[in-house]
């Protein structure tokens, strides 16, 4: 079921939180919304999800309104929120039992739900507790587990690997992939590496406004403009190597980056790679090339020159 975001726009006061803001996510793609604190990325997803009003814009959920749906969107999609309140008197099965009902889950169903929520989660150990007796970790899983118990056809998940050890967090990496190939997938966090292993897409968002759109692959190469190669050739004459490489036509800039080991750093002209010519270098002079690597920008390296003002 796709999500298509309308010129969403929400302000507290003075000050604008969601500024005007426009995107779509389709059904099969997972989404990693990314933004340093107070970008407006909780704001957001409360909106999607109903938990707050629109105040501008429109929020599409398979194509309808969610203005024209009183509220019965809200079945569709499944919220795990920022802090992930829950009831801590419950125990969890009860919790889960409330919830699936709540959200419409067929009686006949729900006890199988909940078994299969408390398996995918890794609830099992921990299932008899009351809530307020689980860890950090624990009540994530909790918080999870009762946004999937309907079967939701739109997951919004806000970071909803915070807590959990690193078993886990590659257990529900895996899950959120999987999920991600029927569902629509939209999920905020501020672990880069997170976005890499789970997300198809990205989306930066820096004080209320979408600075980024766009695969890792292709926000890489925005950033990146120009190839960027780190050499490492033997048997040759440093100066002799750096000299042939500055006169390859497709080389802007070649640097010796480590004298002893030979390791030179080539950038390429615009719209060029030179390792073909770098290859064929070699061969040429009988020099050995041990190394060639391509240097990427790291998702980290946009992410700040993006949201640093
Ligand atoms: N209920 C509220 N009243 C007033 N201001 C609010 C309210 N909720 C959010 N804001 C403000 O809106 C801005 C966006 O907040 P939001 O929680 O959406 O950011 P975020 O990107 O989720 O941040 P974080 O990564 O820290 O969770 C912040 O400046 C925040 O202080």
């Amino acid at each position: 079921m796709d999500v298509q975001i309308e010129k969403l726009t929400k302000t507290y006061g003075p000050q604008t939180a969601v500024n005007n803001i426009s995107f779509d996510v389709k059904t099969g793609e997972v989404l990693g919304f990314l933004g340093p604190n107070g970008a407006g990325k909780s704001t957001t997803m409360k909106m999607i999800t109903g938990f707050i009003g629109i105040e501008k814009g429109d929020i599409r959920i398979g194509g309808k309104s969610v203005t024209d749906t009183n509220g019965d969107f809200k079945q569709h999609i499944g919220y795990l929120p920022e802090n992930n309140p829950l009831y801590l008197d419950m125990p969890i099965m009860d919790y889960l039992e409330f919830c699936a009902s709540l959200q419409g889950v067929e009686k006949a169903k729900i006890n199988s739900r909940i078994r299969e929520m408390i398996g995918v989660c890794g609830l099992d150990r921990e299932k008899h507790k009351k809530i307020g007796e689980l860890s950090k970790g624990y009540r994530q899983r909790v918080g999870l587990a009762q946004a999937m118990i309907h079967d939701p056809e739109i997951l919004v998940l806000d970071e909803p690997t915070t807590g959990l050890d690193p078993n886990q967090i590659i257990e529900i990496r895996k899950l959120i992939r999987d999920l991600g190939k029927e569902k629509t997938v939209i999920l905020s966090t501020h672990i880069l590496p997170e976005v890499e292993a789970t997300c198809d897409r990205i989306l930066i968002i820096n004080r209320g406004n979408i600075v980024a759109d766009g695969t890792p692959e292709t926000l890489r190469k925005q950033a990146q403009g120009n190839e960027v190669l780190k050499l490492q050739i033997e048997d040759g004459d440093t100066g002799n190597i750096l000299e042939s490489l500055n006169a390859l036509d497709t080389v802007a800039t070649a640097a010796i980056i480590g004298q002893e080991e030979n390791l030179f750093e080539v950038q390429s002209m615009a719209d060029t790679s030179s390792r073909r010519k770098i290859f064929d270098l070699c061969v040429e002079k009988k020099w050995v090339l041990t190394q060639l690597t391509p240097l990427e920008t790291k998702l980290e390296d946009i992410f700040r020159n993006l949201t640093l003002n």
